[in-house]
């Protein structure tokens, strides 16, 4: 990269928040921060933005304003918060957004970048998932791109480059399979087993979702928005070392996959410096020192997860917000104690059986409002048992 760019970061007292702001750090004079947001963490929200000279600190929760104007104190930084705040962050002109906030609680500021007609680089899966073709028409009608960084999708992304999707066979999503693909008892899983990651270093939500398959779930509905090939050319194959990232397999029997080590920043690093190459200070991949890569079918009987999901995909409409929304209910109450593990996925079955799906969402509005719905009939049944 030769010229010096401006970024925004949605989410970035996290996982893939840290990750960025780490490149950034890297090559500080590269880059403009424009604004960086958060949800509670008020005090990494400002000593990020005083670090990086951001224009805006933006803090989701309305009522801490006060405090981050406080921990702001005789910065330059501007201060804001609250819901309208994160899209008004999210539309001021960057060169890049990364859209890196957890949950479906992501969608109306990713939505704010999108209809500002900019680059967004997408981590925040549940935004697509929930929005669809919502979002899917946005970025056409406005003019906008989205580069994928989560690793599965950055892999396909690369693998794609330079060739049609008309000549795509399949699409080959690896899974890593999760901590508990060789557990027993399902029902005995505490939330710090569940989020012990066996190769990356990831948020509690995302984390939960790797051990219940939710998250390859998750990954085959963002991959048919993001590369609309028909679902029934996307494939899962549980690879327990998380080498290779994803591949596509071309008509002419050619597969190319993209691999890396077990790091987001290179999958940023693939964004942030889209369609050049940038450095990182990942370590460089040993393949004698690993070894041995393997491959699996996934299990569907034990993480139902991506069967969920493509029953889910191929509904379509409705579907996989209700999906998304109901998971994120159940995770959230898996992580508080409150239900075993397994009840995550038959909370999210129960919640997709529960009657007739309210109609496919035109709008924004329309889908934070069944996402909403979806909520609060996944928070009765985990009252009424
Ligand atoms: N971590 C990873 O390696 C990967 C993550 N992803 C996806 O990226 C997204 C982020 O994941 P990850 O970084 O792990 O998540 P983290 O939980 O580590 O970070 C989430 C970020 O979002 C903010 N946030 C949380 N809730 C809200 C809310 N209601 N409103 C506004 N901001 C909020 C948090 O702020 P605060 O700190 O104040 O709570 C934090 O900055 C997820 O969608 C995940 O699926 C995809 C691939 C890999
Ligand atoms: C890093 C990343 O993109 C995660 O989504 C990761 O792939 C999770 O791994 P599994 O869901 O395959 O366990
Ligand atoms: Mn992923």
């Amino acid at each position: 990269m030769n010229e010096r760019r401006s970024i925004t970061i949605l989410g970035a007292t996290g996982s893939v928040g840290g990750s960025t702001l780490d490149l950034i750090r890297r090559d500080r004079g590269a880059w403009d921060v424009v604004a960086l947001t958060a949800h509670s963490n008020v005090d990494d929200l400002a000593r990020l933005a005083r670090e990086f000279g951001a224009q805006l600190a933006v803090i989701g929760e309305e009522h801490r304003l006060g405090d981050l104007r406080e921990a702001l104190a005789g910065s330059d930084v501007e201060a804001a918060a609250g819901a309208q705040a994160l899209c008004e962050a999210a539309a001021r002109p960057a060169d890049i957004a990364v859209a890196a906030i957890v949950g479906c609680a992501g969608l109306a500021p990713v939505m704010a970048a999108i209809e500002r007609g900019g680059t967004v680089a997408l981590a925040n899966k549940e935004a697509l998932v929930s929005a669809g073709e919502v979002m899917t028409r946005a970025v056409e009608r406005h003019g906008a791109r989205l580069l994928p960084v989560d690793s599965e999708h950055n892999a396909i992304f690369q693998c794609l480059a330079g060739n049609s999707l008309d000549d795509v066979r399949w699409i080959t999503l690896t899974a890593s399979g999760g901590p508990l693909r060789l557990v027993g008892d399902l029902d005995s899983v505490t939330p710090a087993q569940a989020v012990a990651h066996p190769n990356w270093d990831m948020g509690a939500k995302i984390s939960v979702d790797s051990a219940t398959m939710f998250n390859k779930g998750l990954e085959l509905i963002e991959a048919h928005h993001l590369f609309p090939v028909g679902l029934d050319r996307f494939r899962i194959v549980v690879h327990p070392q998380s080498v290779i990232h994803s591949m596509v397999e071309y008509r002419d029997g050619s597969t190319l996959a993209q691999l890396g080590p077990s790091d987001m920043r290179v999958p940023i690093a693939s964004c942030l410096a889209w369609p050049e190459r940038m450095d990182t200070p990942c370590e460089p991949l040993d393949l004698a020192a690993i070894g041995e890569l393997s491959f699996f079918a996934p299990d569907e009987e034990r993480f139902p997860a991506t069967r969920l999901a493509r029953e889910a995909a191929e509904a379509g409409g409705a579907a996989p917000a209700v999906l998304n929304a109901a998971n994120e209910v159940a995770v959230a109450a898996f992580l508080a104690g409150q239900i075993k593990f397994s009840r995550i996925s038959s909370l999210v079955a129960q919640v997709l059986d529960g009657g007739n799906l309210p109609p496919a969402p035109q709008s924004l509005e329309d889908v934070l409002m069944l996402d909403r719905a979806a909520r609060t009939r996944a928070s009765n049944l985990l009252e009424t048992g």
